[in-house]
C-alpha cells in the first residue's frame, strides 16, 4: 500500500495521534449507534430518557471534535507532503543528468508533477473516511459481538468475504490502472505533438488529421481501461450493498428460526448490520480512489528513483576551474544508445586540447558527430571511457557542475529565455555595448533582467540569445552553427566583429560552423568525419 506508506513516512498521518483521533470518532460514531438502540428500547422510562439524551450529545459532541480535527490534521499534513513532494521532484528533475531527464521524457514529469499529485491530494480526506469507518465497521462488529455471538459471526464472516473477493481482484485492477497511466502519458506526448508543431500541423490537414486519430485512439483506449476499473469498482459496491442486504435478511427470517435466545435482540442487531451499511460503502466506495492514489504514490516513487537522488554530494567548490589554462580531452569517446540494443553512434575516442583563449571552429558534414563531441566537451554527455582534464586534473562526477559552469553556449534549437536567471547583477554598459553591436537596441531592452520583447524573428531571437549568452561572463562560448540563420550581414558580422570581440577579451570560442567562407579566421579548425575528429589547422599564432 504505497499510498498508506507515503502518508505515515512522510507526512506522519497514520501515526498513533491519527489512530486515536480515528478511533476515538468511530467510537463516537458506534456510540450514537448504541444510544439511540437503547433510548429505543426504553423511551417510556423519562430518567433514562434524559440520561440518554446526554450521552446522545457527548457522542455527537466528541464526534464533531475528532472527526472534524483528523479531516483537517490529515488534509494539511498531505497538501504538505505533496508541496514537499513536488519540490522534491524539481529539485531532482534539476539535478538529473540530461540523458537521463531525456530517457524519462517530459510526459512523465508533467504527470507526476501536476495529476498524480492532484490526485493524492483529493484522495487524502476520502481515505481518512474510509480508514475511519473501517474503525467504526470494527466497533460495530464488536457491538454486534456484545448482543449476540451469532450475528457477530454472520456480520465478520461477510465482511471477511467481501474483503478478500476484492484483494483477489486488486492485482488486476493495479495492472490496469499502470496500463492507464502509461498511456495517459502517450496522450500527453501526442497533445505536446499537436500543440508545438501547431504551425506544422495547421499547414497539413493530413498531418493534422492523422495527430487527431492518433490521439482519438488513445484517448479510446484510455477510457476502456478506466471503464474496465470503474466496472470492477462498481459491481464491488453493488456486491457489497447486496451482501449486507442479505445479511440483515438472514438476521430478520433466518436466524430467529434457529435460535431463541437472538430473539429478544433482532431489533438492536438488525439496526446495527443496517448501520454497518453506511461504513462499509465508504470503504468500498474509496477503493477506487485509494486505488488511483495508490498507483499515483507508485508513480512518484518510482519517478523520484528514476531521476535519482539530491543527496547532497560532493560539495561543489564554486569557481574551481575559473583560472583554467588548458581543457584537454584524453582518448574521450561517448557512444550513443541505440533502439533495439544495437551499438548506437560513436564519438572518438578523442585526444584534443583547447588553450585558454583560442578561437575553434567545428566542421563535419551532417551527422558526423559535432553537436555529440561538443556535448561531451562540454561534459553535457558523461564520457563512456577516457577522460576531461583541466590543467591536469580530471573532471570527476563532484566537478562536473562546476566544470560545466565554465561554459555559456547557445544550442542550435536553443531555448531563449526572456529573464536572465541567474545573472547575479547584470553589466549595464556590456549591455548597452551588445545590444548596439548586435543591432537590437530598437528591437528589445533589458528591464528588470528581463528582456522586453522576445516575440522576433529567428535570427533576430538568437542575437537576443547571443546578448544573454554574452552576460553570463563565462569564459569559454559555445555555439552550435549560430549564424545559420542570420543575414549575410550579420553572419559576416559574427564572424569579422563579435567573434575578435570575443577574443579581444581572453574568451575561448568553440563553434560548430558550415560557413566555409570564413575557416581561415579560427585558431583552431577540426573537422568531423563518422564520430572521428581531425585537426586541420593550427593557426602558427597559437604554435607556441
Ligand atoms: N539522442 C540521440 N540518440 C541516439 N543517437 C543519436 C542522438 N543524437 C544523435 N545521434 C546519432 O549521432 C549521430 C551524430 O549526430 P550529431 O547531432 O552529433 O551530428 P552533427 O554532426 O551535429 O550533425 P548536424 O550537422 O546535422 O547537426 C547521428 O547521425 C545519430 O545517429
Amino acid at each position: 500500500m504505497k499510498v498508506l506508506d507515503l502518508f505515515r513516512r512522510e507526512a506522519g498521518v497514520g501515526g498513533l495521534r491519527f489512530l486515536v483521533l480515528a478511533a476515538l470518532s468511530g467510537l463516537s460514531n458506534a456510540g450514537v449507534l448504541a444510544i439511540i438502540n437503547v433510548a429505543a428500547a426504553n423511551v417510556q422510562d423519562k430518567a433514562d430518557n434524559f440520561r440518554n439524551l446526554v450521552l446522545f450529545g457527548l457522542a455527537i459532541a466528541l464526534f464533531v471534535v475528532t472527526q472534524r480535527t483528523l479531516m483537517i490534521e490529515v488534509c494539511e499534513k498531505v497538501e504538505r507532503l505533496i508541496d514537499r513532494m513536488r519540490t522534491r521532484l524539481v529539485e531532482r528533475a534539476r539535478r538529473a543528468e540530461y540523458l537521463d531527464l531525456d530517457e524519462v521524457g517530459r510526459a512523465e514529469i508533467y504527470a507526476c508533477l501536476t495529476r498524480e499529485t492532484q490526485i493524492l491530494s483529493q484522495a487524502a480526506p476520502n481515505i481518512v473516511i474510509a480508514v475511519q469507518s473501517a474503525i467504526l465497521v470494527g466497533f460495530t462488529l464488536l457491538y454486534m459481538a456484545a448482543l449476540s455471538e451469532t450475528a457477530f459471526l454472520l456480520s465478520a464472516g461477510f465482511t471477511l468475504l467481501g474483503a478478500m473477493i476484492h484483494l483477489s481482484r486488486s492485482g488486476e485492477v493495479k495492472r490496469q490502472l499502470r496500463a492507464a497511466f502509461e498511456r495517459e502519458n502517450a496522450l500527453i506526448e501526442g497533445l505536446s505533438d499537436m500543440l508545438d508543431g501547431f504551425k506544422e500541423v495547421k499547414m497539413s490537414t493530413d498531418r493534422s488529421d492523422a495527430i487527431a486519430r492518433r490521439i482519438a485512439r488513445i484517448s479510446a483506449e484510455v477510457t476502456r481501461m478506466r471503464i474496465g476499473t470503474q466496472t470492477a469498482y462498481a459491481t464491488d459496491f453493488v456486491t457489497s450493498q447486496v451482501t449486507f442486504f442479505i445479511l440483515t435478511g438472514i438476521m430478520v427470517f433466518v436466524v430467529p428460526n434457529v435460535s431463541q435466545a437472538y430473539i429478544e435482540v433482532v431489533v438492536m442487531t438488525t439496526t446495527a448490520s443496517l448501520f454497518l451499511i453506511g461504513p462499509v460503502s465508504n470503504v468500498v466506495g474509496s477503493l477506487p480512489i485509494f486505488a488511483n492514489a495508490n498507483a499515483a504514490a507508485e508513480n512518484i516513487t518510482r519517478l523520484e528513483a528514476r531521476l535519482g537522488s539530491v543527496g547532497a554530494g560532493p560539495a561543489a567548490v564554486a569557481g574551481r576551474f575559473a583560472g583554467f589554462r588548458r581543457i584537454v580531452l584524453d582518448r574521450a569517446t561517448f557512444s550513443h544508445h541505440a533502439a533495439g540494443g544495437e551499438s548506437g553512434f560513436r564519438v572518438g575516442p578523442v585526444d584534443l586540447t583547447v588553450e585558454r583563449g583560442v578561437t575553434l571552429f567545428l566542421t563535419g558534414g551532417n551527422g558526423s558527430g559535432k553537436t555529440t563531441f561538443i556535448r561531451l566537451l562540454i561534459g553535457l554527455y558523461p564520457a563512456s571511457s577516457g577522460v576531461i582534464r583541466v590543467d591536469g586534473a580530471p573532471v570527476t562526477a563532484a566537478a562536473l557542475a562546476d566544470y560545466r559552469n565554465l561554459f555559456s553556449v547557445i544550442f542550435s534549437d536553443n531555448h531563449l529565455f526572456a529573464e536572465l536567471y541567474g545573472i547575479q547583477e547584470i553589466d549595464a554598459a556590456l549591455a548597452d555595448e551588445l545590444f548596439a553591436l548586435l543591432e537590437m537596441q530598437h528591437k528589445s531592452k533589458l528591464e528588470d533582467g528581463r528582456f522586453t520583447v522576445t516575440k522576433l524573428s529567428g535570427g533576430q531571437r538568437k542575437r537576443l540569445a547571443l546578448i544573454g549568452s554574452l552576460l553570463e561572463k563565462r569564459p569559454i562560448c559555445v555555439f552550435d552553427e549560430w549564424a545559420a540563420d542570420q543575414d549575410p550581414h550579420f553572419r559576416e558580422k559574427f564572424y569579422r566583429v563579435v567573434l575578435p570581440f570575443l577574443k579581444d577579451r581572453g574568451i575561448t570560442v568553440l563553434a560548430i560552423t558550415h560557413d566555409d567562407a570564413y575557416f581561415d579566421l579560427a585558431d583552431i579548425h577540426v573537422d568531423m568525419k563518422n564520430g572521428g575528429l581531425n585537426v586541420v589547422r593550427t593557426a602558427s599564432a597559437m604554435a607556441e
